[in-house]
């Protein structure tokens, strides 16, 4: 989006309520439905469809579309590079057509699977941290109506919240697609580990020894820490390294959900079950499987995990037949299993078997020698995204980033550069473009909000929300998510993105 776009009140409040209605929707479907809808209506087009990037990264899949044939389009991939979406994804950058049937990117095939006939046509590339997920197209086809600049800015806007809110609901999406959890492990966030400090370089050292044995390794230490960065490196330094590494979060999902996406289901094992299916431990088969916040697991399911624990091996859901699997288990968790078990939340038993090389990641306010590089990391890697490679970063904005307490920790502080990269007015980022006091509960009143720029005002609003909802439950984000007409592992997700603890 063009940093200098500065949206009107009308389209700031839209977009607003925009953001809030895509970040309260969970399920892939019906946010993909949602984006098409609203999209439709804030740029006042007659259509609108949605691609997104299959897991070869070479194709798009037609997702959603709105208008008469909007239920029922049949599956249409196109190549990367083919059509106005193909070539919007392949250069990244947005393109207004005003003239389809005469342009030569146009291919009638997407107007054949959707029963348009295009007239003019805007589309914007949705990106994730400095990937390609999608393409979102708007376009008219009996209006007269020219695509402008102003239009480019506002779909752009509207695409940077459509890609945030599905990265946030593609986890379950992620989960199903074998593919992609494969290549998982290439995942950009995780390949390079900032280690500087002396207590990183213990905790690594420890890692890296453990690495090359199958033992359990058990990860602990508060959020945003580093444990799943940690927990990839493992893999990666075990001669299991060519293998799968899949993660699994155990609170992102239903119980019920989480026990057939882990073991798989036969055929016929519960309503829907159409076909078998395997889970992840078997596509985890030969690597390594993460279990993230498994201090979350509910009892019944801790108890299928001793016994993969104990004999590698597992029945599918409704399955008679035992399946044995040879993965090296990660467990990671911010909670303090020693209380959980004297609560009687955690299995004892399992807490034993897990307990095997335990290692603590210390938070990273008690690390601060770790902070000017992973600042300077940071401030790389964002600067790439956003396409300024000349933005660095001032020697006095780094030292009160080693002052700062970090109750987000590594995520907290990845959060704060991104942030000041987006919005630092200069190419060199000072102590000012640092938002460090944005975690205090903040109450600007609304006409504050409205001069600030865009994505600040929309951060601000978001955060103010959260942190007001969780500071009148006390601290309980399950009341909190109930108070905002969330599901509270959204509002989990969301708490963590934000660095709010
Ligand atoms: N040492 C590091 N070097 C580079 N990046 C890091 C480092 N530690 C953490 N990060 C980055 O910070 C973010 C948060 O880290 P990660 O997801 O590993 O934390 P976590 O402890 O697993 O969090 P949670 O408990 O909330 O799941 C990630 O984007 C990760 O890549």
């Amino acid at each position: 989006m063009d940093p200098s776009f500065r949206p009107s009140r009308e389209q700031l409040s839209a977009l607003l309520a925009i953001s809030r209605l895509l970040t309260s929707s969970v399920d892939l479907p019906s946010l993909l439905k949602l984006i098409v809808t609203s999209v439709t209506e804030l740029l006042e087009c007659e259509a609108s469809s949605l691609f997104l990037i299959d897991a070869t990264g070479e194709q798009l899949i037609l997702s959603v579309v709105t208008g008469p044939v909007g239920g029922e389009i049949k599956e249409l991939r196109i190549d990367v590079g083919e059509g106005i979406a193909g070539w919007v994804a392949k250069n990244r950058k947005s393109l207004i057509v005003n003239d389809a049937k005469h342009d030569p990117r146009f291919s009638p095939a997407v107007d054949k699977a959707t029963g348009f006939q295009t007239r003019s046509i805007l589309a914007v590339p949705l990106m994730d941290h400095g990937q390609i997920v999608g393409v979102l197209e708007i376009l008219n086809t009996a209006k007269a109506k020219q695509f402008d600049q102003s239009d480019v800015d506002l779909l752009s806007a509207f695409g940077s919240y459509a890609s945030v809110a599905l990265r946030n609901a593609g986890l379950l999406a992620t989960m199903r697609e074998e593919s992609q959890i494969l290549k998982g492990s290439a995942d950009e966030r995780y390949r390079t580990l900032i280690v500087e400090s002396p207590r990183m370089h213990e905790v690594v050292d420890t890692l890296r020894r453990a690495a090359r044995s199958n033992s359990t390794v058990l990860l602990l230490g508060e959020s945003g820490v580093g444990k799943e960065i940690l927990a990839r490196s493992v893999h990666n330094w075990s001669p299991r390294a060519s293998k799968p590494f899949v993660a699994v979060n155990c609170v992102a999902l239903s119980d019920q959900l989480l026990e057939s996406e882990l073991f798989g289901h036969e055929k016929g094992a519960f309503t829907g079950a159409h076909q078998q299916k395997k889970g992840l431990l078997e596509v985890a088969q030969g690597g390594t499987i993460f279990l993230d916040e498994i201090g979350d697991m509910k009892p019944n399911l801790q108890a299928k995990w001793l016994r993969v624990l104990q004999d590698r091996e597992f029945d599918r859901v409704g399955g008679t037949q035992p399946i044995r699997v040879d993965v090296r288990v990660i467990a990671a968790t911010n909670q303090d299993l020693k209380e959980a078990i004297k609560d009687g939340r955690f299995r004892k038993d399992l807490f034993f078997r897990l307990n095997v090389v335990t290692v603590t990641t210390p938070p990273l306010r008690e690390r601060r020698d770790d902070i000017p590089a992973l600042a300077r990391f940071f401030v790389g890697r964002y600067a790439k995204d956003m396409k300024r490679p000349h933005v660095s970063i001032d020697p006095k904005a780094i030292e009160a980033l080693r002052q700062y307490d970090w109750p987000g920790n590594v995520r907290e502080l990845a959060n704060v550069i991104e942030r000041a990269v987006v919005l630092a007015s200069r190419d060199v980022i000072s102590v000012d473009d640092l938002t460090l006091e944005a975690m205090e509960p903040n109450a600007r009143p609304t006409e504050e909000l409205m001069d600030l720029p865009f994505h600040k005002s929309v951060e601000h609003f978001k955060r103010m929300r959260l942190q007001t909802a969780i500071a009148k439950t006390r601290g309980s984000k399950t009341k909190a998510a109930q108070a905002l007409q969330l599901q509270p592992t959204y509002l989990s997700r969301l708490c963590k993105q934000m660095g709010i603890s």
